[in-house]
């Protein structure tokens, strides 16, 4: 396996993806470059080129070359509407930025060549930079977090394995489809996440600041965010055996640092 970082490729410069994928012939391709949910908002034309633009020309490269092409994507392609996971047959409804030009980079993907499979994946954990870790790093003692965003928190190395077994499966002519969700199950709230994990943290004596739910609002975010944005993974249970369980993760004591 080989990753690149961005000054080693940039996925918006066309001829450079072109010309490592006749260098290294890889047996399949997985683009998580992205540009994230402030940065979308601060530097809209590079986020455009990055989420939007980059997916559809690799995606068209890497057909060319008869190479398999995964592009990650996230739950934030979704709105508020309905009171239930998000289906993959559902439409997309982006509230802000990030989202449309996700929402934009999946379409141009699945436009620009066969060969594709778009999956989408949710609050991603384990990596000490995640949502929890930012927690317990900082200084705050209560955290405020909030109970009224409900999603699907995903262990990051446990989704990652299931990226490269997709991608052995293309690579061996199974049909994927074209858009999966990959994301932790049960659905849950962001309080309700963070309360299992400090509870676990506690009953193993480690430092855990008190917590208080609050409501999304309560932010005052300038960037509306989907306070229901859980994905459904049931199609995933028919390629893999199981669902990703979020809990046990959240519940071991060395997942998040501080
Ligand atoms: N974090 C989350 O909770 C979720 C993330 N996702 C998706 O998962 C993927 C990874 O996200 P996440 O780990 O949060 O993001 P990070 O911001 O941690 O990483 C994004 C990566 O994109 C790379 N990148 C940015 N611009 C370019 C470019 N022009 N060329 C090549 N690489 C570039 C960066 O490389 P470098 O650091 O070298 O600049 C960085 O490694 C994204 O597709 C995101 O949309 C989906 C749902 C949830
Ligand atoms: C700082 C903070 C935020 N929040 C809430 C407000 C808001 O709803 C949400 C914002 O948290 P984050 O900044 O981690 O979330 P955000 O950037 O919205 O996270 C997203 O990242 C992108 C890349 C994705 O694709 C999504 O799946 C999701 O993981 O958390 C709290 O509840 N407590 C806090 O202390």
């Amino acid at each position: 396996m080989r990753g690149f970082s961005s000054a080693e490729l940039d996925v918006t410069d066309a001829v450079a993806f072109h010309r490592v994928l006749g260098r290294l012939r890889p047996d399949a391709v997985i683009n998580a470059a992205a540009l994230g949910v402030e940065a979308s908002e601060v530097e809209p034309q590079r986020a455009h080129h990055v989420n939007a633009i980059a997916p559809g020309h690799m995606a068209q490269a890497c057909q060319l070359a008869g190479t398999p092409f995964i592009h990650i994507s996230t739950d934030y392609v979704f709105g508020d509407v309905p009171d239930r996971p998000w289906r993959e047959s559902d439409p997309v409804s982006p509230l802000n930025s990030y989202g449309h030009l996700k929402a934009e980079g999946e379409h141009n993907a699945l436009a620009a060549a066969g060969g594709v499979c778009i999956c989408r994946v949710a609050w991603l954990f384990g990596d000490q930079k995640d949502f929890i870790a930012r927690l317990l790093q900082g200084n705050d003692d209560p955290v405020r977090v909030a109970y009224d965003q409900i999603g699907s928190p995903t262990p990051i190395f446990h989704v990652a394995k299931r990226l490269l077994e997709l991608a052995s499966r293309m690579v061996a002519g199974d049909v994927i489809p074209e858009i999966l969700h990959l994301a932790g199950s049960p659905p849950v709230s962001r309080a309700d996440w963070v309360a299992t994990a400090f509870d676990a943290r506690r009953r193993a004596g480690k430092r855990t600041p008190k917590l208080v739910p609050v409501s999304m609002s309560e932010f005052g975010s300038q960037i509306p965010r989907p306070s229901r944005s859980a994905l459904d993974c049931t199609l995933a249970t028919q390629i893999f055996a199981d669902q990703l369980d979020w809990q046990e993760l959240t519940m071991r004591a060395d997942t998040f640092s501080g």
